[in-house]
């Protein structure tokens, strides 16, 4: 089985700055990948040029086999993608944005009506379902957003910190609501919370500088030191020079 995240090269460059530098790696069906480095690494770089937000200044990106740049369209069908940040639109009621986003994927009547509720109840919104955005406590905000990339049931997700903001239940459910669903997806989160890496990661990445460092399973990486954070430190603090 090919694997449905092919990144081949990727680099991005503001000015004379080099944000994402020579990124390659693929996600296959069945695996979540962490995605894990310092501030300003390049986790969310990489992940708006997979979703189609940012153009490359280099390299290539593909969802299902369908390039991010030149088929735009088909990529994005097949993929899921939850920002940094809070849902944009603030003073929509969460159905009410949710619906929108449904009907910008093109489902209308009973099927966009059933696709908000599923995703509303897969992310515990149905409380809030009147209230405007705007007037959501973070953690909320948050599942709107995982809400709205999960509405057409993508065989890809991208999910930027999805539990930032999150208090430990519901961080516990998000989790619980990745592994349900990565047996027949691909997935990628990025994430600070080594611990989160172990608890649900199949994979994971650690970038630092825009430049991958290592590629590996959790067991794997928690093997080179005593604990995952002393080998994250290690990996991605700047050496001094002798
Ligand atoms: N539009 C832009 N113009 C100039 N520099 C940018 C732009 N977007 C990102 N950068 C820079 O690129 C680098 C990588 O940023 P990015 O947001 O990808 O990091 P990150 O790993 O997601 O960090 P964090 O963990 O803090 O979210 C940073 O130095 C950032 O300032």
């Amino acid at each position: 089985m090919s694997a449905l995240i092919e990144i081949d090269r990727l680099s991005k460059r503001f000015g004379a700055f080099t944000a994402v530098d020579d990124v390659s790696f693929s996600v296959a069906k069945g695996e979540v990948l962490g995605f894990l480095g310092p501030n300003g690494a390049g986790k969310s770089t990489t992940m708006k040029m997979l979703a189609g937000f940012v153009t490359p200044s280099s390299g290539t990106a593909r969802i299902c086999g369908e390039d991010v740049v030149d088929r735009p369209v088909p990529a994005k069908r097949n993929l899921g993608y939850l920002p940094e940040g809070a849902p944009t639109y603030p003073e929509m009621t969460v159905s009410g944005f949710l619906a929108f986003a449904a009907r910008v994927r093109g489902f209308r009547g009973s099927e966009m009506r059933d696709r908000v509720a599923h995703a509303m109840s897969l992310t515990t919104l149905e409380g809030v379902r009147l209230q405007p955005i705007e007037t959501l406590s973070k953690g909320f905000k948050r599942r709107v957003g995982l809400a709205q990339s999960l509405l057409h049931d993508p065989q890809v997700l991208v999910l930027d910190e999805p539990t930032d903001g999150l208090d430990p239940n519901q961080k516990h459910e998000v989790r619980r609501l990745i592994e349900q669903m990565a047996p027949s997806k691909a997935i990628i989160i990025s994430t600070h919370i080594l611990e989160e890496v172990s608890a649900i990661c199949t994979r994971a990445i650690v970038i630092a500088r825009g430049k991958v460092l290592a590629d590996a399973t959790p067991k794997e990486l928690s093997y080179r030191g005593p604990t995952l954070d002393a080998v994250f430190r290690d990996l991605t603090m700047p050496k001094e020079s002798a």
